[in-house]
């Protein structure tokens, strides 16, 4: 309930509307109030009388009002779809830029398929409850209670039905809406699983064919389906049940005002159009019984969806930026990790352990390791994809939590293990961290990255247009583009981790040659399982279980740290290193 109040909110823009639809509706509702009133008086003032003029009069006056009630309906109908679509759009985007400041401990916490699932399903939902809520449920209620006031005045004789009928049928109301909130909650939730599953089968779909799992793969999203397909069928049957429901407690009571007012004509007591005002009264009791528990049953549904909204706006980000407070000049590159520790999850093991070195402004590092031993980690820690547990992190003597996000992360190239490019051209990715690179600063990037080579070769060279994951591209042209794009922006602090792995030898070598030349100012770490990598590094250290377990030059490693020993005699082995 807070959850949903919270989210109101967004519905103060379009206060107008949300104030003119229901005004426009009970306009409606009393238009259709009148009508079995104007209907009564025609039939036992009217016809009953024989007076054709009257009932002439009575008929002009049922389309006027019809009429009236026309223009509210359709003034109710555009003013609730205005105020909701756009609180829905602004919540959206809310929602969405939120996420883009998530951190990556938020995201993990959150996963992909549960925030899809809330920006397009839940969204959705609140917006139907509050298009719902504008238009039906000030109908609903207006409609039963004028209905109750107009028979106890013109069928006080019949009155006594609604006081059975009435509680029987809220009985039902409130039982059946209880135990459909609890199924909605849930059929979110499965919503939630089925998204999961629908992206980790598309992102995967060649593993899934290489594999031969499709059968499999198949197989598991049935299991996910199925089960939501029971959740909802049992959410929905409880909502669908009660409408029978209620027109059967209705018929009763249509059968029990005939018999009873067949009696009561018979004495004189009342006249038929009575009889007949009472039991289209009852239809609209029904019909607006109906539609409120339709909306009851909207928001219902919408109250976890609101709460889950909530959850994502009101989550903190474990990334705190601070303000600018401007006293941070330009980034120059000094990096120091002093006594760092980290671990993913709280209380959980350690990955990184009591991590200390220093890196000079203009320095190559080479970070090697065995894998899992927290070569990534330590590179993500530096534009603060995560935040240390234990110790810091000095940019320029400065602790980077005292830099603002946006300057450190901006003086910063990070290209990430998995190169991850987005739909459109060639151009647009890499001007992605600069947008108002010039062609030749794109020329130039590419050149160093070895990826002008093949650009070249494209027939619309720079506007080669990238698929979804460029996945018409090779797995070394996807990351020759994303070092680029790092080149681009020419950042005091540059990090590759394993940036190369896919790259040809020879084309490894150019990229490394050209690091070392065209960006010996830029403070570069490059994290790498295979020596040919890192050989050349000013420093490197390495690895092992979250450890510095050595930390020198090649030649001073090959001397003194025997996990690189092992690590360079094996890869020697194997034919795979070494030009020294
Ligand atoms: N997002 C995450 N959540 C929880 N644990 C994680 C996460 N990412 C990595 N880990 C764990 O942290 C440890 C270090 O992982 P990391 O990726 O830093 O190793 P690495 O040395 O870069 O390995 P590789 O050479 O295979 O890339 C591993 O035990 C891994 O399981």
């Amino acid at each position: 309930m807070k959850s949903v109040k919270k989210l109101l909110i967004y519905t103060k823009p379009y206060t107008l509307f949300v104030v003119l639809a229901p005004l426009l509706m009970a306009l409606e509702v009393t238009m259709d109030l009148l009508q079995p009133l104007i209907m009564q008086k025609m039939i036992d003032n009217g016809i009953a009388n024989n007076d054709m003029t009257y009932v002439v009069q009575m008929g002009i006056l049922m389309i006027v009002v019809a009429i009236i009630g026309l223009a509210g309906g359709v003034g109710c109908t555009i003013y609730s779809t205005r105020a909701s679509v756009n609180f829905a759009a602004d919540i959206r985007q809310d929602v969405f830029k939120k996420i883009g400041h998530f951190s990556s401990e938020n995201r993990d916490s959150f996963g992909t398929g549960k925030l899809i699932t809330i920006v397009t399903s839940d969204i959705s939902l609140v917006q139907t409850a509050l298009m719902m809520t504008l238009r039906v449920f000030v109908r609903g209620p207006l409609l039963f209670i004028g209905s109750i006031i107009i028979v106890f005045f013109q069928a006080p004789e019949l009155f006594p039905i609604l006081f059975v009928l009435i509680p029987i049928l809220l009985f039902f109301i409130i039982l059946l809406s209880r135990r459909a909130g609890a199924w909605f909650k849930r059929v979110q939730e499965g919503m939630d699983q089925l998204n999961t599953k629908l992206q980790e089968s598309i992102a995967g779909i060649r593993i899934v064919k290489a594999f031969v799992r499709k059968d499999y793969e198949i197989g598991l999203f049935k299991k996910v389906n199925d089960s939501l397909t029971k959740t909802m069928t049992t959410a929905d049957q409880i909502i669908t049940i009660l409408m029978p429901i209620l027109m059967f407690v209705i018929n009763i009571g249509i059968v029990i005002a005939l018999l009873l007012g067949a009696v009561r004509v018979g004495e004189g007591a009342i006249e038929v159009g009575v009889i007949l005002a009472f039991i289209n009264y009852l239809n609209i009791i029904l019909m607006a019984l109906m539609s409120s528990s339709m909306v009851l049953m909207q928001l219902i549904r919408a109250f976890p969806s609101a709460e889950r909204i909530q959850q994502v706006l009101e989550t903190k980000n474990e990334v705190e930026s601070i303000i600018d407070s401007g006293q941070v000049s330009a980034i120059k590159g000094c990096v120091e990790f002093k006594d760092v520790s980290f671990s993913y999850s709280k209380n959980g093991e350690q990955v990184l352990k009591h991590i200390s070195f220093t890196v000079s402004k203009g320095e190559q590092i080479g970070i090697i390791g065995p894998t899992g031993s927290g070569k990534t980690t330590l590179g993500k820690l530096l534009p603060r994809l995560y935040d240390v547990d234990h110790g810091e992190i000095l940019v320029d003597g400065i602790n980077i939590k005292n830099i603002t996000l946006e300057s450190l992360r901006s003086s910063i190239g990070y290209i990430a293990q998995k190169p991850i490019l987005f739909s459109g051209s060639i151009e647009n990715n890499l001007k992605f961290g600069k947008s108002s690179a010039t062609n030749e600063e794109l020329a130039i990037a590419s050149k160093h990255a070895c990826a002008a080579e093949f650009i070249e070769r494209l027939e619309a060279r720079f506007d080669h247009p990238l698929t979804q994951g460029a996945t018409n591209l090779s797995g070394g042209q996807k990351q020759r583009l994303s070092i680029a794009r790092a080149f681009v922006r020419k950042p005091p602090i540059l990090i590759l981790d394993d940036a190369t792995s896919a790259v040809d030898a020879n084309s490894e070598a150019k990229i490394l040659q050209g690091l070392e030349s065209d960006f010996d100012g830029t403070t570069t770490f490059v994290i790498a399982s295979k020596i040919s990598s890192i050989i050349h590094a000013d420093k490197i250290l390495v690895m092992d279980d979250g450890k510095i377990v050595g930390n020198g030059t090649h030649h001073e490693l090959l001397e003194n740290c025997p996990l690189y020993q092992e690590i360079y005699h094996t890869q020697a082995e194997k034919g795979g290193v070494v030009v020294e």
